[in-house]
Parts: structure tokens; C-alpha cells; sequence
């Protein structure tokens, strides 16, 4: 415990850069809640298992998914949508609770985004070699409310508005909002590199909160 509130006063300075129109990073956003994000998202799968979806076209996801909130974004072969229920289970997506409906509240906020509501969780599980090709966020029905999007677990490449941010890549704990003009900005995650996280060992865990309509 005491090295924890030790490390707190090191390392948890939340700071925020501006990184497109619309677009901000926060680090080191969500260190004061990671053990309960954390603990969240273990007791999410064991409702709903993270799974590798298909795409349209056939391929396999190599990033293993789930979501918890209203409704859940998923792939088949028919397309891509957001489904109330989950198709693995024939049950509803875990409730999004209190904490994980805040911390979206108040990083769009950071973001110039007011009164940010999500409907729709998306997690995101990378393993070393795993990657995310450039796509935009845009099987939502209104795109006036900004992704919010936290990192946990190992680092990664995080491509955004066609720029490669290598040099800094997305640590445990940063949070990135994107909304307005950078709404539909092409993003994706290069390849992640071996490693070891204190928390979550050899994975990187990504949310993403979504207004979907
Ligand atoms: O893992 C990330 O940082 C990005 C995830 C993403 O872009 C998505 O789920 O649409
Ligand atoms: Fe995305």
C-alpha cells in the first residue's frame, strides 16, 4: 500500500495535449481508478467472453473483443452494428457501471466535450503482435458526441489523423478523446511489442465509449 501512495504522487500527474482539432490526449487519465477498471473488466468476461469477431469480408479480428453498456458493437459476415444483445451468449452486454459512465463524462469534458453520455462500451483486447488497421469510428447515428478511448496494459502505437504518434506512444492510464472536426479521423493501432505490465501482464486492454444514436 505504501508504495502505491508513493508511486500516486510520482507518476499519476494527469496532463493534456492537444493533438488534432477536437482531438486531446490525457495521460495518465484514469491511474487513480486503473484497480477498479481493472477489476471491472474481469467480471465483465466472465459474463461476456472476449472473442475474435469476423468481418464482412471473412477475415478474423486479430484484437479479441467484447463490450459492456446498452448496446455492444459486433461483426459478421452480414455487417457491422451495434447489437443490445450478445451474440455468444443470447443475454444482454454487462451493465456499464457508475465508474466506467464518469470517467467518460469527465475526459470528454477535458476534451471541450460537454454532457457526454455513452451507450456503448467496446473492449479491446491486444496481445504482442496484435494490431488495429486504420478505420473511423462511424457506425454511430450521430456524430456530435466524441469517442472516448482509455489505455490499459501494455504500450502501443497509436496512428491517428494519418500521423504515425511513435514517438509517444499510449501509455496504461491515457485517455484519448477525439470529436468535432477530428470525428472521423482515421485512426489504428500498430502491431504491439512484446512486453510485461505490472497489472495485466502480457495484454493491452482499450475502451471505448460511444454515443451510438
Ligand atoms: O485500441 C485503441 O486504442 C483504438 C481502438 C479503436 O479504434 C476502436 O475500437 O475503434
Ligand atoms: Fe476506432
Amino acid at each position: 500500500m505504501t508504495a502505491d501512495l508513493f508511486d500516486s504522487v510520482a507518476e499519476a500527474q494527469p496532463s493534456r495535449e492537444q493533438i488534432a482539432d477536437g482531438a486531446v490526449l490525457l495521460r495518465g487519465f484514469v491511474r487513480p481508478i486503473e484497480g477498479e477498471l481493472v477489476e471491472a473488466v474481469r467480471a465483465f468476461v466472465l459474463q461476456s467472453p472476449f472473442r475474435r469477431m469476423t468481418t464482412p469480408g471473412g477475415y478474423q479480428m486479430s484484437v479479441a473483443m467484447t463490450n459492456c453498456g446498452e448496446r455492444g458493437w459486433i461483426t459478421d459476415h452480414t455487417g457491422y452494428r451495434y447489437d443490445p444483445i450478445d451474440p455468444k451468449t443470447g443475454a444482454p452486454w454487462p451493465v456499464m457501471p457508475p465508474v466506467f459512465r464518469d470517467l467518460a463524462r469527465r475526459a470528454a469534458e477535458q476534451g471541450g466535450f460537454r454532457h457526454f453520455a455513452p451507450d456503448a462500451c467496446l473492449i479491446n483486447r491486444y496481445e504482442p503482435g496484435t494490431r488495429l488497421s486504420l478505420h473511423q469510428d462511424k457506425d454511430e447515428l450521430d456524430y456530435s458526441a466524441p469517442i472516448v478511448s482509455v489505455s490499459l496494459g501494455l504500450p502501443a502505437t497509436f496512428l491517428f489523423g494519418g500521423l504515425a504518434r511513435a514517438d509517444k506512444p499510449l501509455v496504461h492510464g491515457d485517455v484519448v478523446v477525439w470529436g468535432g472536426p477530428s470525428r472521423l479521423a482515421y485512426h489504428g493501432v500498430a502491431p504491439l511489442a512484446e512486453g510485461e505490465h505490472a497489472l495485466l501482464g502480457r495484454i493491452r486492454i482499450n475502451l471505448t465509449f460511444r454515443r451510438t444514436r
